[in-house]
């Protein structure tokens, strides 16, 4: 298997203030890794140095694919949002000014529609859907040109369970299906257990991969300290 990300003795900092450093990592590509850490462990200053968007680091990190599609924090959508739920979607082909879909582009979100399965409302509006309709329609919109590496990022935490369940149903037989390497950053470890490859643990500055069995053990270690936790609070 190749591997799409890699890092050796990286570090990522915000001027003088270092937010992690001595990462070395490797991600191979086609895994499904969850990405976890308590807030402001980093998760998301390491994200914008895969993205591109933040440069102040040292060490070496290598992404060997420029295609990449995120899906920030679920935004809510207001009931009186003109576009249709296609239309949306189609907004990752940043037109400017052009109003209308290529043949092409209209392949490609159809395409994305069913593997979120929403193609049986796609004219419909987005600001009348449901919070898992909406999430599911955030998550076609980064499918829609076909990334290599999809990173969400707390993509279920607005969900009820059964919603949680399937939006990470569809995304497992995606990446199953296309080998995409798809990164879940997520504070449910617990939800995500079933559905991982592996793990990222961000955690004072420093961050641990495991494997998915290594995953099962640290969401039983976390389980029975959160136990213990209500029984010293009862
Ligand atoms: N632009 C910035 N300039 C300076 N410090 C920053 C900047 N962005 C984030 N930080 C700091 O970096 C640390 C890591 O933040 P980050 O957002 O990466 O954590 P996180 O794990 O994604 O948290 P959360 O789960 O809350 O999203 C925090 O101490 C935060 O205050």
């Amino acid at each position: 298997m190749n591997t799409i990300i890699s890092t050796k003795d990286f570090m990522v900092r915000y001027g003088e203030k270092v937010i992690l450093s001595h990462i070395n990592i490797e991600v191979l590509a086609g895994q499904f890794l969850a990405v976890l850490g308590e807030n402001g462990a980093g998760k998301t200053s390491f994200i914008k140095t895969l993205t591109g968007q933040n440069k102040q680091t040292e060490g070496t990190l290598t992404v060997a694919t420029n295609h990449i599609g995120y899906v920030p924090q679920f935004r809510d959508i207001s009931r009186d949002y003109p576009l249709s739920i296609s239309e949306f979607v189609g907004l990752n082909f940043n037109h400017g000014s052009r109003l209308w879909f290529t043949k092409e582009e209209k392949q490609l979100i159809t395409q994305a529609l069913k593997r979120m399965d929403l193609n049986h409302m796609s004219d419909q509006r987005l600001g009348l859907a449901s919070g898992g309709q909406k999430q599911r329609a955030f998550v076609a919109q980064a499918l829609v040109k076909n990334p290599d590496l999809l990173i969400l990022d707390e993509s279920t935490a607005s969900l009820d369970h059964e919603h949680k369940v399937q939006l990470l149903e569809n995304v497992r037989t995606l990446q199953q299906a296309t080998n995409m390497t798809v990164l879940f950053i997520t504070h449910e470890i617990k939800l995500v257990t079933d559905f991982a490859d592996g793990y990222l643990s961000f955690e004072n500055g420093k961050v641990q991969q495991g494997d998915a069995t290594q995953l099962q053990t640290l969401t039983m270690d976390m389980t029975s300290r959160h136990k213990e936790d209500e029984v010293r609070h009862v």
